[in-house]
């Protein structure tokens, strides 16, 4: 379901005529739709005989908020794409809601990257309202709801790369997905645009409702989003840290900054796998 396909010549065509449409009005957003329950048993995925992903168990509640950090290359991309079904698993199984994600039924997830990936001859709110039949009206609705009611005509190339974020966010909540999985979408943002971002995650996923697993670089960003820290280590997840911290969070509370503190030494100091399992 995350793919689709773009009949190439009509983009051409809607790049000469675009964006001769009428504005779409903003309305607000619909009402939140629930998050899914996700479980992950026993998976298992190496690349070249080296396995990045060595029988990982995890059960996700609808609507949590979970993180996903650890070293660079440890896996945690790999993890997130196994979720999607965007690469095959060597072992294990993968349940969204109550969907084998093997069995080929179109599950409500949507997924975001680290670069926004929108069409440079496609509008902004075209770029939104991809894939979607009589698209117009919604897209504008979810434009709004990331502040970018006032670009929907701007090109891709018009953007600052935080705004093309927000149209990558507005691209994903415009089809109301029950699961959001954002593989470290604000790693290329400047620091203040990034809280910004996280700021906008946080309440969207708030109003929403919807199951969010965001793979991050950045402890203070899973501290300041996570319900769940999950750290990857040896292929294996080696630290669920609950953060029970009232939201919005203030990153100058203490218990914020040992929360961190602990998610930090973790990653610095690893523990021996075999002490972990
Ligand atoms: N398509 C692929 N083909 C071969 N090896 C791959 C492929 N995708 C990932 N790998 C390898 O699997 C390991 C885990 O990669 P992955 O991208 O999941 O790590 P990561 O934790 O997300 O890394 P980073 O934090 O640097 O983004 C790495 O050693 C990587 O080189």
């Amino acid at each position: 379901m995350l793919q689709a396909t773009f009949p190439l010549a009509d983009d051409v065509f809607a790049f000469a005529r675009a964006p001769a449409d009428p504005p779409a009005r903003a309305q607000p957003l619909p009402k939140a739709r629930h998050g899914v329950d996700v479980t992950l048993q026993a998976l298992t995925k190496s690349f070249s005989g080296r396995r990045v992903l060595d029988g990982v168990g995890l059960e996700l509640k609808a609507g949590e908020f979970v993180a996903i950090v650890g070293r660079s290359g440890c896996g945690k991309s790999t993890l997130l794409r196994a979720i999607a079904g965007l690469d095959g698993i060597d072992g294990g199984k993968v349940t969204i809601g109550t969907v084998d994600a093997a069995a080929n039924t179109p599950v409500p997830l949507r997924m975001m990257f680290q670069d926004a990936r929108l069409l440079p001859w496609k509008t902004v709110l075209q770029n939104v309202a991809l894939g979607l039949k009589d698209g117009r009206q919604a897209a504008a609705n979810a434009l709004a709801a990331v502040g970018l009611a006032d670009r929907a005509d701007a090109w891709p190339a018009q953007l600052s790369g935080g705004q093309r974020q927000r149209v990558a966010l507005a691209r994903a909540l415009v089809h109301e997905p029950s699961l959001l999985l954002l593989d470290e979408p604000l790693g290329a943002l400047d620091a203040l645009t990034r809280i910004e971002m996280q700021q906008l995650i946080e309440s969207l996923w708030r109003q929403r409702g919807f199951t969010a697993v965001l793979v991050t670089h950045d402890v203070q960003e899973a501290v300041a989003l996570a319900d769940r820290v999950l750290l990857i280590e040896e292929g294996r997840i080696t630290l669920d840290l609950a953060i029970d911290l009232p939201r919005p969070r203030t990153r100058g509370n203490p218990m914020f900054a040992a929360l961190e503190e602990q998610l930090l030494n973790r990653l610095l100091n690893p523990v021996p796998a075999s002490r972990t399992r």
